[in-house]
């Protein structure tokens, strides 16, 4: 082989992680340190980024061997940020963040996942500790980007948001946190407090033996936009609505 890529490999094998998920593997390459922007002011995150292979092997070299074949662009991959001492310290913020394409890069106000992202990292850096899971397979709840594309269409003529998922042939939500909390119980094992509205997230992670310490809600940015999305999440999705009631009463 040539001295190059010994080099490479020597590189980049000390920054994978194997974990064994049955008869697959995740395998985990990181922390690489990424400043980013809150307000004007730098955080450094640790960022992670996961691949799931049916091939499980602690030959790193295989892996990297690999992806220059298979097209990754195609299929987007999962990341975690985490900040501070998220291995040791005692007390950590975390948010299992489901992509949205609309939300997270456009600015949509038709949802509320612009707003919960960037207040999310701002309240794990406030917290010190904590991490984001950016789950880039649940886009539309589940459905992906093109059938979300429709359920919006059928919104627009009348349907919720629950019942545009169901008329398509899909359930009102078909995501899985199972990948992220493998990842999560590789990255730390202490108590996490979860950053959430919805009670299944807080039940997958109890489910898969996390210990959870508590859940901190987060609603905001209502507007005319996403009032009747947000009304939707709570009369039908099972969302724990703001204390005092709906987000906006
Ligand atoms: N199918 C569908 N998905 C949507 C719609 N608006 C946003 N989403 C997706 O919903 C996901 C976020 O789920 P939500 O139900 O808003 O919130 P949650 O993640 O369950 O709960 P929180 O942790 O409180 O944010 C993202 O993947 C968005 O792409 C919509 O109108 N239809």
């Amino acid at each position: 082989m040539p001295a190059l890529q010994e080099k490479v490999i020597s590189i980049l094998e000390k920054k994978i992680k194997l974990i064994k998920t049955g008869e697959e593997a995740l395998y985990l390459v990181g922390p690489v340190q990424l400043p980013i922007d809150l307000d004007g002011e730098t955080a450094t995150f640790q960022w992670y980024c996961w691949l799931r292979c049916k091939e499980v092997t602690e030959n790193f070299e295989r892996i990297i061997e690999k992806l220059s074949s298979i097209n990754l662009a195609e299929m987007q991959q999962s990341s975690v940020l985490a900040y501070g001492d998220f291995h040791n310290h005692e007390d950590a913020l975390i948010r299992m963040h489901s992509i949205c394409h609309t939300g997270d890069l456009f600015g949509s106000k038709r949802c509320d996942c612009g707003f919960q992202l960037e207040q999310s990292l701002k309240m794990i850096v406030e917290h010190g500790t904590g991490a984001l899971f950016y789950l880039a397979n649940h886009e539309g709840r589940g459905i992906g980007l093109f059938s979300k594309a429709m359920a919006y269409v059928l919104q627009e003529n009348g349907f919720d948001t629950v019942e545009a998922n169901l008329n398509l042939g899909f359930a009102d939500d078909a995501r899985s946190y199972s990948d992220a909390i493998q990842v999560l119980k590789a990255l730390r094992t202490k108590p996490v407090k979860l950053i959430t509205n919805n009670p299944k997230k807080l039940e997958a992670l109890k489910n898969a033996g996390m210990h959870v310490s508590g859940r901190t809600p987060l609603w905001g940015d209502v507007s005319e936009y996403n009032e009747k999305y947000l009304q939707t999440k709570i009369n039908r999705s099972g969302h724990l609505a703001a204390v005092g009631g709906c987000p906006n009463d």
